[in-house]
């Protein structure tokens, strides 16, 4: 089974289902429609849930709206700001759409 990380501060979100995407570098993206994923925690590597993807999508940071941003459980100025710390720069990012299973 293929594995994702998330910082540990997104894992009571995704376990809430309040968090339904994740925008990712082209290379932690290597995921399609289908794939059943175990999820674990970036900093302790501690397993936390399966997902599966329900979507693979190109975005460009400038493209970002209030849609992406509710799937993210954040305003879009926070998500933007989250973004610039762990991609500073990165204009080219894929959304990972996913549900808990
Ligand atoms: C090693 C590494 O890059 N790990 C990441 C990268 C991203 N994300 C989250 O995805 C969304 C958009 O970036 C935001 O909620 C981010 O905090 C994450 O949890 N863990």
């Amino acid at each position: 089974m293929k594995n994702i990380t998330f910082y540990r501060r997104f894992e009571t979100d995704i376990l809430a289902g309040r968090k339904t995407i994740t925008l990712r570098e082209a290379s932690d993206a290597d995921f399609v429609a289908g794939d059943q994923v175990r999820v674990s925690r970036y900093e302790d590597d501690v397993y936390f849930c399966n997902i599966e993807v329900t979507g693979v999508t190109p975005v460009q940071f400038d493209d970002l709206n209030d849609t992406h941003a509710v799937q993210e459980n954040m305003t879009l100025p926070e998500l933007k700001q989250v973004i610039s710390e762990i991609y500073p720069g990165l204009k080219e990012l894929f959304m990972i759409e996913f549900r808990l299973i």
